[in-house]
This record gives C-alpha cells, sequence and structure tokens, in this order.
C-alpha cells in the first residue's frame, strides 16, 4: 500500500513527507521534485511569500544513486520565511505571542478552528489550514509521478477558467502539455493574457479569484480501481484527494456536471473495437472512468477553485476575544492561486494513480511490476 504523511506548520522550520511503500529501482532525483516545487511556487497572481521561498526538497532517506530503495522515502522542505518567525513560532516556552489573530477571516480555517481546537489565538489554526502544506503533497506526487512515468502513465494539468475568463473548447493533452510556459498555466494564448489582467484587476481593487483547473491522464489501463466496494471506486478517490487541496470546492469527472442536463443517448461513449487495440470509446464523455474503474481512456478530472479568502478588503467577522464586531484580519496574501493549484491537482492524482497502480500489479521492485504491467496490456490489446 502506498501512503504519506506530511507535517509542518507554514511559517516554522519547514515541511516534512515520508512516502511509504514505493517499490525499489524506481530512478528519482530531488531536481525532478524540484521542478515541480518551482511550478507550484509560479503562476500568475501569487503574494509576497512567494518570492521568499525557493522551495528545494532534501531527500533525507529512501533513495541512494539515483533509485529508490523500496524503504520509507523522507522528504524535507525548508520554510526560508522561518527565519523571520523564529521566535514568534519557537516551540518552546520563548515562543513570543506576536501577532495574534483574533479577528477569524470569513471562507478560511480561522473560526471553526479556533472553536474546535480551543484556540484564541487563531494563528494557531491558520499555520497547519495554509495551503504551503501542498508543497509536501506536490513533492509526494512527483514521487508518485516518477513511478507512474516508467510504467508509461503520463499527467498533464492546466488552468481553464480563472474568474470570469475560460477557455473555450477542449484541450488535447498535447497542448495541455505546454501550458507551464504561460504565465497562468493555461494553453490558450489569448485566455492567459485575459486571464493575466482580470487578476491584475482583482489585485487593485483589493479582491481576489478562483477558478478551474484540469488535469489528464495517459497511458492508464483499462481497470484501475474497482466496482465492488464504495471505498475502491476510484472517482471517489480521485475526487477526495482533488476536493482535499484547500479551497477546492468542486470535482467534476468527464463531461461532469453537464450529463445531468442532456439525454443518455448524448451523455454515454459508444464501445467500439479495434483488432490489434482491444475495445475502445470513440468519444470521452465519461472521463476515462466507468463503474469506478478506469476504461482505458484518457482521465479528464477538473476542479473549482473558490477566491482566496484573506481579502485587503476585508469582510465583517467578530473578534474571538472580545466579541464585538470587528472587520477580518488581512495578512500577506495571494490574489489568485489557481495556476499553483493546477500543480497541486496534478501531484494528487498522480498520487491516486501510482496507489491504484501498485494495488493492481504490487511488486517490491520496478520490473517486476513493469513485467506485470506489460503482461496486462498485451492482455487488453489482444483480447
Ligand atoms: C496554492 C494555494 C495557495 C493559497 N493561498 C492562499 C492565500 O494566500 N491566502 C488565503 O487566505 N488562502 C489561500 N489559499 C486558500 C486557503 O488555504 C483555503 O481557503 C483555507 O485553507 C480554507 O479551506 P477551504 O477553502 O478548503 O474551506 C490557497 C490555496 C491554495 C491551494
Ligand atoms: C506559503 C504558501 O502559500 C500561502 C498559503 C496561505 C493560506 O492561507 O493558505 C497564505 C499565504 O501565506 P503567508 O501568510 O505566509 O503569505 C500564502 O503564501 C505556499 O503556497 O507555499
Amino acid at each position: 500500500m502506498l501512503r504519506y504523511l506530511t507535517a509542518g506548520e507554514s511559517h516554522g522550520r519547514g515541511l516534512s513527507v515520508i512516502v511509504e511503500g514505493m517499490p525499489a529501482g524506481v530512478p528519482l532525483t530531488a531536481e525532478e521534485i524540484n521542478t515541480w516545487l518551482a511550478r507550484r511556487q509560479g503562476g500568475y497572481g501569487r503574494g509576497g511569500r512567494m518570492s521568499i521561498e525557493r522551495d528545494r526538497v532534501e531527500i533525507l532517506a529512501g533513495v541512494r544513486g539515483g533509485y529508490t530503495l523500496g524503504s520509507p522515502v523522507a522528504l524535507f522542505i525548508a520554510n526560508r520565511d522561518w527565519a523571520n518567525w523564529q521566535e514568534i513560532m519557537a516551540p518552546g516556552p520563548e515562543a513570543r505571542a506576536e501577532r495574534v489573530v483574533t479577528r477569524p477571516r470569513p471562507g478560511h480555517a480561522d473560526l471553526a478552528g479556533g472553536l474546535k481546537y480551543h484556540q484564541a489565538d487563531l494563528r494557531n489554526i491558520l499555520e497547519r489550514a495554509s495551503a504551503r502544506e501542498t508543497a509536501a503533497r506536490v513533492a509526494a506526487g512527483a514521487v508518485a509521478a516518477a513511478l507512474l512515468k516508467e510504467l508509461g502513465i503520463e499527467l498533464a494539468a492546466h488552468v481553464v477558467r480563472i474568474g470570469p475568463v475560460a477557455v473555450k473548447g477542449a484541450v488535447e493533452l498535447s497542448a495541455a502539455r505546454q501550458a507551464w510556459g504561460s504565465p497562468v498555466y493555461c494553453a490558450d494564448p489569448e485566455a492567459s493574457r485575459a486571464m493575466v489582467a482580470v487578476i491584475e484587476e482583482a489585485r487593485q481593487k483589493g479582491d481576489t479569484l478562483g477558478g478551474v483547473v484540469e488535469v489528464l491522464a495517459a497511458g492508464v489501463p483499462a481497470g484501475l480501481g474497482s466496482h465492488v466496494h464504495w471505498d475502491r471506486r476510484l472517482d471517489g478517490r480521485l475526487a477526495q484527494a482533488l476536493m482535499s487541496i484547500p479551497a477546492i470546492k468542486g470535482v467534476e469527472i468527464g463531461a461532469g456536471f453537464e450529463l445531468a442536463s442532456i439525454p443518455g443517448i448524448l451523455a454515454h461513449d459508444a464501445i467500439a473495437y479495434r483488432e490489434g487495440q482491444g475495445f475502445y470509446h470513440p468519444t470521452n464523455r465519461a472521463g476515462g472512468l466507468e463503474g469506478g474503474m478506469t476504461n482505458g481512456e484518457i482521465l479528464v478530472l477538473r476542479a473549482a477553485m473558490k477566491p482566496i479568502p484573506t481579502l485587503m478588503q476585508p469582510l465583517p467577522s467578530v473578534d474571538f476575544l472580545t466579541k464585538k464586531p470587528a472587520t477580518a484580519a488581512v495578512e500577506r496574501s495571494d490574489v489568485c492561486a489557481v495556476p499553483a493549484a493546477a500543480v497541486v491537482a496534478w501531484a494528487a492524482v498522480a498520487w491516486v494513480l501510482a496507489g491504484a497502480v501498485m494495488e493492481k500489479f504490487g511488486g517490491d521492485y520496478l520490473p517486476e511490476i513493469k513485467e506485470r504491467m506489460a503482461a496486462y496490456r498485451e492482455y487488453l490489446s489482444g483480447i
């Protein structure tokens, strides 16, 4: 079983990740993980914090000579900003309770967390609720993607909407792969320019924006996941992983919500057969998932992100201590983090797919898994 745990506060020393269950023999380098960490830091609309951080992973265990050992892979990403917060964030009694946060921000974890954990200083909540933690998820996702790449599964992620600006029509995987070159990770140059403009407009107004990201995965064989039990359905597992990204409020698979308004004749994908290829679907409204299993087509998943909750023009709130009306706390913040969320969504999908691959093909050593996967692919194309 593939699993990972993360630890770390936003302004603490850094983020720790332990990935357990990776087979031996997977090529893995810090540089590869760092490419994804840098992408997550980028994207137009980020705030001041991202000019302080230079996320780089340190591989502490589980990798030797550029290959995984089969033992837990331990990773660490330092917070450069910690230098400015050391005394405030100290774990011992010497910690200074400065910059106490008592005015909960609507849309953030402050109020619910403060109530649940009995914390009047809402910093004790926001430190872990912060999406800083998604750097650790991306590192784990990059480890998963290294395994998937060896097995012929490739992912792409890109932005399809920011606020009112949306990409028109479907984006092919080959085009989506080019999206990292855009300032907002959007494959359509015209939409990309308009997205930058609306983010700038929002920044000037002290406002924030959300949007929609899309993840595509190719080379996924039919039969990952299962129809037999609710928690083995891959659609559900993918949706959970995407929905758990801070600020994601909706997940769509294939034609998703549109399917609710069209008749069955137009909604489903016909089944066809070609000698040497096996069964396939000429269309892909199902987004590569039927019955909680991959069906051999390209996976198409979308996640909708709400606007960033910290506002420079804060909404009405109530002081946690005095219970008097107050405006919400104003902190340094992103204006739009949809491009960054595309990278986190990429990592979430890679993670779930790697887990599903390990369940189906098992193995402790990459060549074993490759052999099983190749035999299965041969069966699928020859049936
Ligand atoms: C990459 C990324 C960056 C984010 N940056 C900020 C930010 O700068 N300020 C903020 O208030 N929220 C930010 N968020 C959103 C909050 O973390 C999120 O809204 C909060 O944890 C509450 O969770 P919920 O929106 O899922 O309910 C970011 C989210 C992501 C994925
Ligand atoms: C640190 C990151 O994102 C942070 C996510 C975040 C939040 O509230 O979610 C608030 C901001 O943190 P700060 O208050 O330090 O400026 C973002 O910068 C990151 O993505 O690495």
